[in-house]
């Protein structure tokens, strides 16, 4: 029988098959750190007075902790100035590869590794980072670590794992004008659940996913995790190929061939089984936004607040109940006519120079709404100094929003730029949990476009609601 594309990129990482209920032992081909999840993996390393294995298959960026603004001076929060300098002193002391705060190289660790040319198809990629899922975008096996877990990886390069199931996700047909990726992994979230996936590697596959940019592939990889499952992968192809090309990690001239050479046999064989499977018709997907507190309590931006007292199932309508009362929105609302505090551009899931310029597209000519404060974030620097060169920043604001340094930003609260209690955003992140733009915070997931709109209008908006 075939093999997967999960199952050929596992098989090919084994240095030592477990046998009876051992887990296999896996080889690691990237190892991505940041601030947040390594402090306590470098300790224990110089407890054991263990080097670092493979620095040169390490790279650390300085991402959750730091501020968008005002680079130059100290990190005032002591706790985030803790986390950075200690990623600075431990990346110091192991020899590895750093781009700090200010580096023109710095940025999310998921824009980071894509960006370099270092996420490549068929390689194994970790990070103590729930959404290293992104990086499967090309092919690689991909998924977030615990901290134990980055220790042994930093000690031996190697990590033992148990094989996953394996899930195709047919996104058949063709999406409409108007309708992302963002919107695509939404759907499927709302679809399948947010432990729909658990224990799964997603493949994402059809028509529809052909045809997306490798930016567009990584949003919906990112959100993999959302649905519990533990990676998200999809078979590279020439998009794939021409987005590394010239990279600065990518492989050059016969090594190129090489790997161009084995890349393409990296694809689902035609007679290999997955064990589940589901479908989504990409032609009926239209805007859509999330009304609750977890990333599958979401519907097509032209409907209403759902009403509890409709949903069957008691645990989920003990949820939506919840949520809503969290939220402040009342049942029936339409959801077009949720206002909006704050809308937020950025994130490793739509902080890509693509996402920027298709918000750009929208407020080009246009104004944020009085009362709404729009933040623009690029993904890494490099995102920014893009954006600059094509003149985005200055569309961003004369349209009166706010243009930051790369970072993790307003995603998560674990930097200065957060909601204060009660306020309401419009965010092209993954997360809408309970307090996660900061305490109290109200988070509605968007795509790129439907936060421009949004910012335009004041309240929940496609650009087809503009004038
Ligand atoms: C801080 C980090 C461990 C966390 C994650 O694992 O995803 C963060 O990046 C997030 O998005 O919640
Ligand atoms: S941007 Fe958000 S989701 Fe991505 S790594 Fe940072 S905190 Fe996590």
């Amino acid at each position: 029988m075939g093999k997967t594309l999960a199952e050929k990129v596992w098989d090919a990482h084994i240095v030592r098959r477990g046998e009876g209920h051992e887990p296999d032992l896996l080889y690691i081909d990237l190892h991505l750190v940041h601030e947040v999840t390594s402090p306590q993996a470098f300790e224990g390393l110089r407890l054991a007075g263990r080097p670092v294995r493979r620095p040169d298959l390490t790279l650390a960026t300085e991402d959750h902790n730091v501020p968008t603004t005002g680079l130059d001076l100290p990190i005032a929060d002591p706790v985030s100035r803790t986390q950075v300098d200690t990623l600075r002193k431990n990346c110091a002391e192991f020899g590895i590869r750093l781009h700090p705060m200010g580096d023109a190289e710095q940025g999310i660790v998921h824009v980071v590794g894509p960006q370099l040319g270092l996420t490549q198809p068929g390689t194994t990629v970790v990070c103590g980072d729930s959404h290293t899922s992104t990086h499967g975008a090309f092919g690689a096996l991909a998924f977030g670590i615990g901290t134990s877990e980055v220790e042994h990886v930093l000690a031996t390069q190697t990590l033992p794992l148990r094989p996953f199931k394996t899930m195709a996700v047919n996104i058949e047909g063709e999406l409409r004008p108007g309708v992302t990726s963002k919107d695509v992994i939404l759907a499927v979230i709302a679809k399948i659940g947010t432990g729909g996936g658990q224990g799964y590697v997603l493949e994402y596959r059809g028509e529809a996913v052909r045809k997306l940019s490798m930016e567009a592939r990584m949003t919906i990889c990112n959100m993999s995790i959302e649905a519990g499952a533990r990676a998200g992968m999809i078979a590279p192809d020439e998009t794939t190929l021409a987005y590394l090309q010239g990279r600065p990690h990518a492989p050059s001239g016969a090594d190129w061939d090489a790997a161009v050479e084995h890349w393409r046999s990296l694809h689902t064989d035609p007679d290999a089984e997955f064990d589940a499977e589901v479908t989504i018709d990409a032609d009926a997907l239209t805007p859509f936004v999330t009304w609750g507190t977890n990333p599958g309590q979401g519907l097509p931006l032209g409907e209403r607040v759902p009403d509890p007292a409709r949903i069957a199932d008691e645990a989920e309508r003990a949820a939506a109940e919840k949520a809503l009362s969290y939220m402040g929105l009342t049942a029936g609302m339409p959801l077009r006519e949720v206002g909006v505090d704050t809308v937020f551009l950025g994130s490793c899931t739509n902080g890509r120079i693509e996402d920027l310029r298709a918000a750009a597209e929208v407020l080009r000519g246009r104004t944020v709404a009085g009362d709404v404060r729009m933040l623009v974030v690029p993904g890494s620097m490099k995102v920014r100094q893009e954006a600059e060169a094509e003149g985005l920043h200055e569309v961003f604001t004369a349209a009166g929003a706010e243009w930051r340094s790369a970072g993790c930003s307003m995603c998560l609260g674990m930097n200065p730029d957060q909601l204060s209690a009660g306020e309401r955003s419009a965010s092209t992140s993954n997360r809408n949990f309970e307090g996660r733009q900061g305490k109290g915070g109200r988070t509605h997931l968007v795509s790129p476009l439907v936060a421009a709109a949004t910012a335009v209008r004041g309240t929940l908006s496609s650009p087809e609601d503009l004038d």
